[in-house]
């Protein structure tokens, strides 16, 4: 099996194909994500990142090229397996959180377990020990209109990693918030990242926080260049 988490190889996507508004969004992307490893992808607004982050977690299928997420070959396989591998090794995070409104910030992060196969009891202890580890715990009975905007995103991190996954993708997760407070739910994020040795491809304009990543990918013009 290849130590890459996530391997892009070659991958091309265009809207619109062969109409006057085609669209070549993504031109030849090659990306190899390592264990553990965190990177910072930054683009201008219209560059891609939501596509390539889609294509990355299985949501959306290139038009050309391989993804492979632990070392499996997602090239043709059927939207069961898709799903499967979605389910089980891959976490997103968004700008806004989506929690359920309805279901409180425990509850939240104990469905997509129980979605899972994960016993209540077991679900219910890793909500707690997820909300405890981003600073949370008094919070988990409330619901998400209950909750600061910083405190909603800590919930979203909490249930995008419910499940364990081996790679997270997030776009522009603290990019809804206040720059004092954007700093802090960041830190959090990357306190969890870094403590689950969890791999990460994370979305952001914010250069300050770029630099606190492992490496910085920039999307220019369809490619991907080093920073
Ligand atoms: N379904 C679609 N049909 C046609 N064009 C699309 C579609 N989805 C995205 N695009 C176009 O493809 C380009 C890339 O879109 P994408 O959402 O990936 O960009 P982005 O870098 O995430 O932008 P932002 O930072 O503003 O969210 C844009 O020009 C967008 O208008």
């Amino acid at each position: 099996m290849s130590e890459n988490v996530l391997r892009l190889s070659g991958i091309t996507k265009a809207y619109n194909r062969g109409a006057p508004n085609e669209v070549n969004v993504l031109r030849g992307i090659d990306l190899d994500v390592g264990t553990g490893e965190v990177v910072a992808l930054v683009a201008p607004s219209g560059a891609g990142k939501s596509t390539l982050l889609h294509i990355a977690g299985l949501l959306d299928t290139p038009d050309a090229g391989k993804v492979e997420i632990t070392g499996q070959d997602m090239t043709g396989r059927g939207d069961r397996k898709r799903t499967r591998v979605r389910r089980s090794d891959v976490g997103f995070i968004y700008q806004f959180h989506h929690l359920l409104p309805e279901f409180s910030a425990l509850e939240n992060i104990v469905l997509p377990q129980l979605a899972n196969g994960v016993s209540k009891a077991a679900a219910e202890a890793r909500a707690q020990e997820l909300l405890d580890r981003v600073g949370i715990a008094d919070r988990a009975d409330h619901r998400p209109a209950a909750l600061s905007g910083g405190e909603q995103q800590r919930v979203a991190f909490c249930r995008a990693l419910a499940n364990g996954p081996k790679l997270l993708l997030a776009d522009e997760p603290t990019g809804n918030l206040d720059p004092g407070t954007s700093d802090q739910v960041f830190a959090a994020l990357m306190d969890l990242v870094r403590g689950t040795g969890l791999s990460a491809v994370i979305a952001t304009h914010n250069l300050d926080l770029a630099a606190r990543m492992d490496r910085q990918i920039r999307l220019d013009a369809g490619q991907l260049v080093a920073d």
